[in-house]
């Protein structure tokens, strides 16, 4: 069994793989908030877990949740985590970034597994903290992309910069908003959204063709319905890009 970890800016999202072969299994995706540290209820649904052969590790969140991590699994199992980190190239996967340690690592798997999914144009959009959305060919070659705030932060920022009551809950239309709940509700889903349909069309222009979307992040299941193309939502892209490095040999120890 592989267990496999991804720390973003709010939540500790993991997985196990397992093999039988050539194929590997990915269990259903577990998603935790960390808030700096390790949840309590994470320690004792690791205890039930038989000893991992690796556990490997991207992050883009908080350090001191990875320090964590790595005296955890050295105290539970005796193994030494691997870090994963962004790379110019894998496979047919090159990135646009000028400076590729810059481009997220979260992001960059999320390519790697669409990439491996299927070899067509697509558009990756991960609503998490951020919001990113990624432009990939084809062929392998990443165009670049665009971040924002993701549903959560757009609304707390309203809430910090104006005199907007809190008002909690999800917009029951996509459309006029009539009350103050609804108006900033749904101006965050249709931000996301707006820009995915720009992206998306603009990237069927680029191709000549119809490209794929894909939806993956802890707040996928939120801005689904407010896509206006093709989408599928995939929640486990970035463990799955993640598995996807493990299984080539050159994955680098830190
Ligand atoms: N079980 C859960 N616990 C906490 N947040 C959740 C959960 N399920 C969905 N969410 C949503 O997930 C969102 C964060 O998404 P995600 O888990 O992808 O973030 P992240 O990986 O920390 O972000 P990033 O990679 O942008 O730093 C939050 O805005 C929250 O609304
Ligand atoms: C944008 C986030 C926060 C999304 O998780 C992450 O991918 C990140 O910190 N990226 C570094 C900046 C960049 O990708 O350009
Ligand atoms: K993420």
């Amino acid at each position: 069994m592989l267990l496999l970890l991804d720390v973003g800016n709010t939540n500790l999202c993991w997985t196990r793989a397992t093999s039988d072969g050539a194929t590997a299994r990915l269990s259903s995706v577990q998603r935790v908030r960390h808030g700096g540290a390790i949840p309590l209820d994470l320690l004792a649904e690791w205890e039930g877990y038989e000893v991992p052969e690796r556990v490997i590790l991207s992050h883009v969140g908080d350090p001191g949740v990875v320090a964590a991590l790595t005296r955890v699994v050295m105290a539970l199992w005796g193994v030494r985590i691997e870090f994963v980190r962004t790379r110019a190239r894998f496979g047919a996967v090159r990135i646009a970034y000028g400076e590729p340690a810059r481009f997220g690592v979260d992001r960059w798997l999320a390519l790697v597994a669409a990439h491996a999914l299927e070899q067509r144009a697509t558009l990756i959009v991960d609503a998490g903290s951020a919001a990113t959305f990624d432009l990939l060919l084809a062929d392998g070659r990443h165009l670049g992309g665009l971040i924002l705030p993701g549903v959560e932060m757009m609304r707390q920022s309203l809430l910090a910069g104006t005199q907007i009551p809190r008002i909690a809950g999800e917009p029951a239309e996509l459309t006029w908003a009539q009350d103050t709940g609804s108006a900033v509700a749904a101006g965050s889903l249709l931000a996301i959204s707006a820009l995915a349909s720009r992206l998306y069309d603009r990237l069927r222009e680029e191709v000549g063709a119809e490209p794929k979307l894909l939806l993956t992040g802890g707040d996928a299941e939120r801005v689904q319905p407010a896509i206006e193309r093709p989408c599928e939502v995939r929640e486990d892209l970035v463990l799955r890009g993640l598995l996807q490095v493990a299984l080539d040999e050159t994955a680098t120890l830190d």
